[in-house]
């Protein structure tokens, strides 16, 4: 007989396991208090008595930590608790190992584990539990998983998926191969949050696989758009987290994120798997940390804006220059160059009769070879005067090893960064691939390749208590740029992106170019798309053809592209698509615009016929629901439940870039689209 066989019987058992976890609550409660009580009277008892000895206080402190730290463990077992009452569990299979004396055991599936400890039984296993991996990688049948003591091979002889929410059961299903699209489909059909979501309940079988991998060193995720990259990428992480508890902790993840909007948007996923978040940064920020944060310089949104608002051709040669390999082995033969031409040696009179002699210094110089050039001269002056006391039986003041110091540095000519930076243009005979711009302001394209040259000649600054670093959009970010992050964070890595996304094509990397950089690499790849209904992407596909990707069959309105006579005529069509939104269902609505600049002056127009718009800049910081005016650059990575893409003419969207930025904008949809132009219609779209 099967356990719990009907829905009434499992409603029944929904409410008996929620009533045990509020026991298990108020217990902890008690122990809290109990907690609570104890350390206060540890405090009146050290107030109370001032002639304490040092061995009584010394244990006291050691008791008043234990009881701390046992009593942060009960808090933090209550809030997980707590948390877990409303949605208890939201899967089940029933698994019979193949041993004679096994018995058919139904696992229930939730976002923690929950003990009982009167029946000493656990209730519900945690997503990440080796045995609950059957749950998204079998249907039923002969299934298998790896516990800790080796490969367990068995049957699944039921498995079901729960809807449950604040407690109570809203519908339950019976597993068949099918079943899990139903749900899938559900989910996909509701409607965009303002922060991304877990996807835990409906996790597929490739998905699964990522999550889970625990082999490789760094693994290259390239995913078409929609297919669940960055959902994947922060599930890996609590997986990790759980899997490898005690050995890595939240605060030793990090995750470069293309913006504060994007970081801000992708932080509730933790959260909501009873992580903590973990710690964020941009590209921009590193380079320029590792720089002393000396510069002036243009920032990857300010390239972007340039290519798309006055792309000049030696611009875009000077991007494309610096993100070929090409460029990575010249900076490397350079370093070389400097090693064998740039330090000068010369004689340095020390004392009254001591000279040292050029030639020395010089030898001293190779020997140390194994330093960066830079952390060779404090060990030089040490080894040099640590001869002469052998030898002369010297010993120098402080002033005077200060000054052979500051000799032994003036004789290497490569002391600042920026000009050596500019000798290389020279040295490598283009001198025309390096301008500063106004202001001595530098250009994107050059903070990665003078963090370079900074790190090879003043040594890796490495952040080892980085244990795993996730990199998302990983398109976007050119091979130098990888090779500093090579240099700085040697921990494991999960990259992931969309080489059809690029907003930076003249400097994009694919998978395989990341895979050069990291040997170990190993590249995964997710095919499906999940977000968009089946005709938004088959629109996506007439603009940028994906032979990979795989659009799930969730069909939805027609995609619209109207034509207007005037601009005016095309503001005053959107503000009526808007209002047509607000009474639609949806919850969210995306203007993306090609640039910026358009997205403004359109928010303008548009605030004249209605208000409730949101401007979403690169200075925003949080992404908000409702009706967002933006950019495609800073759409990239979020979605809506409907968009509109204004402007949408040949003159606009033109170019490799344009056509890009056109993609990215109409991937950004989930359930409807519209097009508006007036003037010529776009070619990309036919
Ligand atoms: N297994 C799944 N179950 C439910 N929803 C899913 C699943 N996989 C992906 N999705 C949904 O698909 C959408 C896209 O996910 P996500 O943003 O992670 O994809 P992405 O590949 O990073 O997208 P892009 O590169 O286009 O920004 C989200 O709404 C996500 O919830």
């Amino acid at each position: 007989m099967i356990f719990n066989g009907t829905e009434e019987q499992e409603k029944e058992y929904l409410q008996q396991v929620i009533d045990i976890i509020n026991d298990t609550i108020n217990s902890t409660d008690k122990s809290v208090k109990e907690h609570v009580d104890t350390l206060q009277e540890y405090k009146d008892y050290l107030w109370s008595n001032k002639d304490i000895d040092p061995h009584e206080i010394r244990s006291m402190r050691e008791s008043i930590l234990n009881h701390f730290a046992r009593g942060e463990n009960v808090i933090d077992k209550r809030n997980r608790l707590s948390k877990i009452l409303d949605i208890p569990y939201f899967g089940r299979i029933d698994f019979k190992e193949n041993k004679s004396d096994s018995k058919n055991i139904p696992i229930y599936i939730g976002i923690h584990t929950f003990f009982d400890i009167k029946s000493k039984r656990n209730l519900i296993y945690d997503w990440r539990a080796p045995i609950s991996g059957m749950f998204y990688d079998y249907e039923s049948d002969e299934a298998t998983y790896s516990s800790p003591s080796g490969e367990v091979h068995g049957k699944i002889s039921l498995k079901r998926q729960y809807r449950i929410r604040k407690g109570k059961m809203e519908y339950m299903i019976e597993s068949s191969v099918t079943v899990h699209d139903d749900i899938l489909q559900k989910e996909l059909c509701s409607n965009a949050d303002d922060k991304m979501r877990n996807i835990v309940t409906t996790i597929q079988r490739e998905q699964n696989r990522i999550i889970r991998n625990e082999d490789t060193p760094v693994l290259i995720i390239q995913g078409v758009a929609g297919s669940g990259k960055t959902s994947i990428a922060l599930h890996r992480i609590a997986y990790l987290l759980y899997a490898q508890k005690g050995k890595i902790a939240s605060r030793d993840i990090l995750i470069i994120s293309p913006n504060k909007v994007f970081a801000d948007y992708i932080s509730n996923v933790l959260p909501e798997l009873g992580e903590t978040t973990v710690p964020e940064t941009s590209m921009e920020q590193i380079l320029s940390t590792v720089l002393n944060n000396k510069y002036k310089y243009q920032d990857f949104f300010g390239q972007v804006s340039e290519l798309l608002e006055k792309p000049v051709p030696d611009f875009i040669e000077r991007i494309q220059y610096k993100a070929s390999f090409e460029f990575v082995s010249r900076l490397d033969k350079f370093i070389l160059h400097m090693e064998n031409h740039y330090f000068k040696a010369t004689n340095v009179k020390i004392a009254k009769y001591i000279t040292i002699p050029a030639e020395f210094i010089g030898e001293q110089f190779k020997r140390f070879h194994r330093y960066p050039i830079r952390q060779r001269f404090e060990t030089m002056t040490d080894y040099i005067l640590e001869m002469m006391k052998i030898q002369y039986n010297l010993t120098v003041t402080t002033a005077e090893k200060n000054l052979l110091r500051k000799e032994i540095k003036n004789m290497f000519s490569g002391n600042n960064d920026l000009q050596i930076y500019k000798d290389f243009f020279e040295w490598a005979g283009k001198p025309e691939m390096f301008k500063m711009r106004k202001n001595r302001m530098l250009e994107y394209a050059d903070m990665a390749p003078l963090a370079y040259l900074h790190l090879a000649l003043d040594g890796n600054k490495t952040q080892t208590h980085i244990r795993h670093l996730l990199i998302d959009e990983m398109q976007d970010y050119s091979p130098i740029q990888y090779k500093v992050i090579q240099k700085l964070y040697p921990c494991r890595k999960t990259i992931l992106g969309d080489a059809s996304q690029s907003v930076n094509p003249y400097g994009s990397s694919t998978a395989a170019m990341i895979q050069k950089v990291f040997i170990t690499g190993e590249i995964m790849k997710l095919c499906k798309s999940y977000r968009s209904t089946f005709e938004i992407t088959c629109l996506a596909q007439k603009i940028q053809t994906n032979k990979e990707l795989e659009p799930i069959m969730r069909h939805g309105e027609q995609p619209e592209i109207l034509q207007f006579k005037n601009t005016e005529e095309e503001t005053t069509g959107i503000a009526n698509l808007i209002s047509d939104f607000r009474n639609s269902g949806y919850t969210s609505l995306g203007i993306i615009c090609k640039t910026e600049t358009l997205a403004k002056a359109l928010a303008q127009k548009l605030q004249v016929h209605t208000d409730n718009i949101s401007l979403l800049s690169s200075q925003s910081s949080a992404y908000t629901k409702g009706v967002v005016v933006t950019s495609a650059h800073m759409a990239k990575g979020l979605e809506f439940d409907e968009v509109i893409i204004p402007q949408a003419d040949n003159k606009n969207y033109h170019s490799t870039i344009d056509r890009n930025m056109l993609y990215v904008a109409v991937t950004r949809a989930m359930h409807k689209i519209t097009l508006t132009y007036s003037g010529i219609q776009n070619q990309f779209i036919g």
